[in-house]
């Protein structure tokens, strides 16, 4: 770090947090059109006539170009050469265009014959701008990590982190609440139109945040592209894939993400079907992992960077996670109260991991080679975001479709989900024994994962 000048930028704790809070607004309206879709599956279903096959199919297609085209390493090769201004204008635009793409796929081919490729042309055509869209998201996501670890280094890490990830949830958690009622009232199509409308906002607010961190760069040069020691090389890939840490820090992201975002997705028409939940209300049910993350992932990131711990409350989070999966895979429960107290159990797990789970990468890799190690981290994640959707939208389609209910005139099918529930049960028993062996790899190799974050 090469200080020119006694106070920088982000020595003002009013600074630092307006840069916080403009760039987190841009990934709030990510999350927001990230989850719109998913509590409309029954009536995707009953309007459009998508399966859950074809609805698994579009849900993991957000992954499908970060996975297949390894749109996340030129993500983090980007950023870490061309640096966090340029990277996030370019994913804010290509969240912009993919969703725009999306929605033109349900107005302008919804419910169409018309077949491209061997799939439905608006099953296609949405998937493919979601898949775009999933490329912006995840390469503004590790961009905005990036971001949080230059304008925090040394300050309040994880606690700035743990806020990002909380307003992201608020995104998230309005697109679960309101994605029935609005499309009921309106069209199908509505919540969608509305999240497009909230990432041009988005990219309004990055290009505000990149005037503060032009001046942030003019003070004092922390982490920018300037520096030869700074440009991407393959030195850093090759550091960052054999340290051991990487290893154990991505499996249990891939493992415990993946059963909670896409369990997320199917969730709404679990609390229909098994729950007896009214459909106006499921999507909020669904989304309260994300409302209680939205106030405890801050809390807990606070608490972590005062006190530690991160390795073990991984592992807790991951212990929580199994009783949750586990309970809601016992098939003759079907009391709503015991949905809602699981939803608000996996929501604590929800805060708990993130909180920990994110500034420990930062512990592990030095500044320099952040870039590269969220982006590879976020790629194996991503294998789970394609893979376990489709998994499970294949597995109800196939074996789980116990009936049919005709709704307004709209026939669609009714599942048991049984077997969904316990392929997340066995997924969350791996991540608590990865989160173990993270825990043992601290202590050996020392990453100082236990260790608060804030110089006393
Ligand atoms: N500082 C890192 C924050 C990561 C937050 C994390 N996001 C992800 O893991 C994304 N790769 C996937 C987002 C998918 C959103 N439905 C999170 O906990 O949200």
């Amino acid at each position: 770090m090469n200080q020119t000048s006694n106070q920088k930028l982000n020595d003002k704790t009013w600074a630092r947090w307006s840069a916080l809070f403009v760039v987190a607004f841009t990934m709030m309206a990510a999350y927001y059109v990230n989850d719109i879709m998913a509590p409309l599956k029954s009536m995707l279903e009953g309007e459009l006539h998508w399966t859950s096959g074809e609805f698994g199919f579009f849900t993991g297609a957000y992954s499908f170009l970060n996975v297949f085209l390894l749109m996340l390493i030129w993500g983090g090769l980007i950023l870490d050469k061309f640096g966090i201004r340029f990277t996030g204008m370019l994913s804010a635009i290509l969240m912009v265009g993919g969703t725009i793409c999306e929605y033109a796929a349900i107005t302008r081919f919804g419910g169409t014959e018309e077949m491209l490729f061997g799939y439905k042309l608006d099953v296609f055509m949405a998937s493919a701008g979601y898949s775009v869209f999933g490329v912006g998201a995840e390469v503004a996501g590790i961009t905005v990590t990036k971001i949080i670890a230059k304008w925090f280094h040394g300050k309040e890490m994880a606690l700035a982190m743990g806020v990002q990830v909380a307003l992201a949830r608020v995104g998230s958690q309005v697109a679960y609440a309101v994605a029935i009622p609005v499309a009921k009232n309106w069209h199908l199509d509505t919540p969608l139109l509305i999240g497009a409308i909230l990432l041009v906002g988005g990219l309004v607010s990055f290009l505000c945040f990149t005037f503060m961190d032009r001046k942030l760069d003019r003070q004092v040069t922390i982490d920018t592209s300037c520096g030869d020691d700074e440009k991407f090389s393959f030195k850093d890939v090759v550091a960052v894939v054999s340290n051991p840490g990487f290893w154990l820090i991505a499996l249990l992201c891939v493992l415990f993400y993946s059963c909670v975002f896409p369990f997320q997705k199917f969730a709404t028409e679990l609390m229909v079907t098994k729950y007896n939940v009214s459909e106006d209300i499921a999507g909020t049910f669904a989304g309260l992992p994300a409302l209680g993350a939205l106030f405890l992932t801050p809390v807990f990131g606070g608490m972590i960077d005062r006190r530690g711990k991160a390795a073990s409350i991984m592992m807790l989070g991951a212990f929580m996670l199994i009783c949750v999966h586990a309970i809601y895979a016992i098939p003759f429960i079907h009391a709503s109260w015991v949905a809602i107290i699981l939803m608000i159990i996996l929501g604590i797990a929800f805060s708990l991991v993130p909180s920990a789970m994110w500034p420990s990468v930062a512990k592990i890799f030095p500044v320099k080679q952040l870039g590269t190690a969220y982006a590879l981290i976020f790629f194996i994640q991503n294998i789970g975001l394609w893979g376990i959707p489709a998994l499970i939208g294949s597995v109800l389609e196939n074996y789980c479709i116990t009936g049919q209910e005709v709704v307004n005139g709209k026939t669609t099918n009714l599942y048991d989900y049984t077997l969904p529930m316990c392929i997340f049960t066995g997924i969350a028993i791996l991540s608590l024994l990865v989160a173990f062996l993270l825990k043992s790899a601290d202590k050996q190799y020392g990453y100082g994962l236990e260790k608060a974050n804030l110089k006393k």
